[in-house]
């Protein structure tokens, strides 16, 4: 069967549940289309992957689908599907047309205290639940949070994530992640904490978008790299003095010296006009087994009071999370008449 015949096979599964549109995003190993889930009607981003062209990177592509399926949090994007066949895999990810927080800010040169504190605090709430689930990401960077239909803030991209067996206080020693946004332990080769690296990445995160440039920064990687390990930098004369103390405590060279993410889920400059401290728990707690579903998803979906759906991130599994998203939009539950 000539290679095309086989390569079409593979998007005809896709096919089968989904309306294929334009490219929105194209990353190293992955192009991102628009699609639309035929039975819900519902908008998602398909990320299609042909394993020939990721060689050594498909146990990265593994690793974030695992973690994926484990995470389901206000602000992680969701993963709805997984269609895999002899040369492609395809990911049906939650829809985010606001696009990538880099650009966002790129496009607004650099973003006030008060909205920048929208956003850290949402970042703030994801990072806290990825690491209660026991995961480091270990690439927080704005090009890896995306904004949603809500201008709410989705983070994607876990195919660096690390899950230490012992858990996260383990060491973890793979350099790995964008230079420019990695912790001084990470880039010297130290065995360091995963959580620990996470919160300096966010210190360069929120340095980022309070001033639309990098703390550390050089196009010669090795001057880069001395510049992050010595962990000097200037604050912009526009910066309060809450921000430049809240830099001050995560851009910490030792990170034993540095916040955890629990301090800044109540941090006073995260607190500031909220008086209330992060809400970090999932409101999408991940069911194994779902108990009379009626209540949940109406008479939509007729099946057994008793459903146990065990989450094969199949078809069932991407119609379920879909028409629950909708119907926690508000949004009628219907599913579309047969054709
Ligand atoms: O939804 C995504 N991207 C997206 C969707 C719509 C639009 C864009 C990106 C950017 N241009 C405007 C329209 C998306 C979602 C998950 C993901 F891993 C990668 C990309």
């Amino acid at each position: 069967m000539p290679v095309e015949r086989t390569e079409q096979r593979g998007v005809d599964e896709l096919r089968k549940y989904y309306e294929v549109y334009e490219t929105i995003g194209s990353g190293g190993f992955a192009k991102v289309k628009l699609g639309r889930h035929i039975l819900t009607g519902e908008k998602v981003a398909i990320k299609i992957m042909n394993k020939k062209d990721l060689g050594e990177d498909l146990p990265r592509v593994k690793v974030e689908i695992e973690a994926m399926k484990n995470l389901s949090h206000q602000h992680v994007c969701r993963l709805y599907q997984v269609i895999e066949t002899s040369t492609h895999i395809f990911m049906v990810l939650e829809y985010c047309p606001g696009g990538e927080l880099f650009d966002y800010i790129v496009a607004k040169d650099r973003l006030s205290e008060e909205e920048t504190r929208v956003f850290f605090r949402q970042i703030a709430s994801a990072m806290a639940y990825v690491h209660s689930q026991g995961y480091a990401h270990r690439d927080l960077k704005p090009e890896n949070l995306l904004i949603d239909e809500n201008r709410n803030l989705k983070l994607i991209d876990f195919g660096l994530c690390a899950k230490p067996k012992g858990g996260l206080s383990y060491e973890l020693m793979t350099c790995c992640g964008s230079p420019a946004y990695a912790a001084p332990e990470l880039i010297q080769g130290k065995a360091y904490i995963g959580s620990e690296a996470d919160v300096w990445s966010m210190g360069v995160l929120l340095f980022a978008l309070l001033c639309g440039y990098l703390p550390f920064d050089d196009e010669n990687c090795m001057a880069l790299y001395r510049k992050i390990a010595r962990g000097r930098y200037d604050n912009p004369r526009w910066l309060s003095p809450g921000s430049v103390l809240l830099l001050n405590q995560m851009l910490q060279v030792d990170p034993k010296r540095r916040l955890s993410v629990r301090q800044l889920l109540d941090h006073p400059w995260v607190m500031k006009d909220y008086n209330s401290p992060v809400e970090w728990y999932s409101r999408q707690p991940v069911y194994t087994h779902i108990q009379k579903p009626k209540y949940v998803i109406d008479e939509c979906l007729n099946i057994e009071t008793e459903l146990t759906l065990t989450w094969r991130y199949d078809q069932t599994t991407a119609t379920y999370l879909l028409l629950l998203s909708k119907k926690q939009k508000g949004k009628p539950v219907r599913l579309r008449p047969e054709p």
